[in-house]
């Protein structure tokens, strides 16, 4: 692989041991698109109890391509983050508090006591803003000469979406295209291209809280390309936790980056779809393991979101439990905005901790020097 040495993506190897990581079960692109049966049902299985996945991309020519420009787009959004003035990055909006779709724009949560992007600065790239024609869509000057590599991407990982999707209807005996009729590329539908930075810490060390904290994506399935660790998982069929509760630092586990392979995961919507059937997996970002803690870190992340005049309820089948009691569904649009919302105001809570901490932190370091001079 010609990346898998590059120290521009690996700048420190992941720690080969010390670490409670996951063993994430590996499908091949390849005999996904041939249609392999047996593939088809380790999707299926995977998606009824952890949620996560390595897909590996080297098995097939439309894999490597899209690992191609998983590349071409780390590079692109290093380039970006580390040399764009703030106010530049900030010429790109997000969509109003009351819309609260994360789909376009750039969003730092944190900004240093220098005024620099901490812990965690993001871009989104709208998918049906490039695609389905429903808006005056445009780039800011920063990115606005990427934006072919980035409709590609988009284009690219919509077919891989689907190509997924495709595989479990058939086992969720729903009518084939239930489930890609409502990922297509240019239907409106809140699916974006994301570029993740994580700044490395002044001092190295890993930060207290996570950056981005626990959550389940509100989307139907992710496709994350990360070099460098930070990634947990908590398994989505742990009876030890439940949606509302705080895990027990044991119940999370590192997964660690493979080369060639993207990560996949089901989000919200397809536990939606399917009343739980397929599960959503519950993940977090954390400061980059061992060594890599020194070094920036930068994902690339695409999604596929229903269309936004989705029906947010189950399939009918007879595979898929019907909820009982009236049927109160949300547009695609509707729940998308609602969860959201949800996420960024827990991610603000986490910060808001953080900083707290920190600021806490500082107080108690200013005041050390003062006590020994008292006590001298
Ligand atoms: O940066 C990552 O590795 C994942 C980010 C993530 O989970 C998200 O944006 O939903
Ligand atoms: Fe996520």
């Amino acid at each position: 692989m010609e990346y898998a040495n590059d120290k521009d993506f690996y700048p420190a190897p992941f720690p080969s041991s010390g670490l409670q990581t996951f063993d994430l079960q590996r499908i091949s692109l390849a005999k996904l698109l041939n249609g392999d049966p047996q593939e088809g049902k380790r999707v299926f299985n995977i998606g009824s109890n952890d949620g996560f996945f390595y897909l590996d991309l080297t098995t097939h020519a439309k894999g490597l391509q899209i690992l191609e420009l998983a590349h071409k787009m780390h590079h692109i959004g290093k380039g970006v983050m580390e040399n764009t003035p703030l106010e530049e990055k900030r010429t790109f909006p997000i969509r109003p508090a009351y819309v609260g779709l994360l789909d376009t724009g750039y969003k730092a949560l944190c900004i240093d006591k220098d005024g620099n992007p901490d812990r965690l600065e993001m871009f989104n790239i709208s998918q049906a803003g490039l695609f389905a024609g429903n808006e005056d869509y445009k780039l800011p000057p920063w990115l606005a000469s990427h934006e072919t590599i980035f409709r590609t991407m988009i284009r690219e990982s919509n077919n891989i979406h689907n190509t997924i999707l495709a595989i479990l209807e058939p086992q969720l005996q729903i009518p084939t295209g239930s489930l890609t009729s409502l990922h297509r590329l240019t239907s409106p539908s809140g699916a974006w291209l994301r570029v993740l930075h994580y700044p490395a810490t002044a001092d190295g060390k890993p930060l207290p809280n996570p950056p981005t904290p626990p959550h389940k994506d509100a989307v139907s399935l992710a496709m994350l390309f990360a070099w460098q660790g930070g990634l947990q998982i908590t398994p989505a069929n742990n009876p030890n936790i439940a949606d509302h509760e705080e895990e027990d630092p044991k119940d999370w586990y590192w997964v660690a980056p493979q080369p060639g392979c993207a990560l996949i995961n089901f989000g919200d919507a397809m536990s939606v779809l399917t009343n739980n059937v397929i599960k959503a997996g519950k993940h977090r970002v954390c400061s980059p393991p061992g060594e890599q803690c020194k070094y920036s870190r930068i994902s690339v992340l695409t999604s596929a979101r229903p269309a936004e005049t989705t029906m947010m309820r189950p399939f009918k089948s007879p595979v898929i439990p019907q909820p009982a009691g009236n049927d109160d569904a949300l547009t695609a649009l509707q729940w998308g905005m609602e969860k959201v919302r949800k996420t960024l105001a827990n991610v603000q809570r986490g910060n808001e901790k953080a900083a707290a901490e920190q600021i806490a932190k500082e107080k108690e370091a200013a005041a050390r020097p003062q006590l020994l001079v008292a006590s001298a």
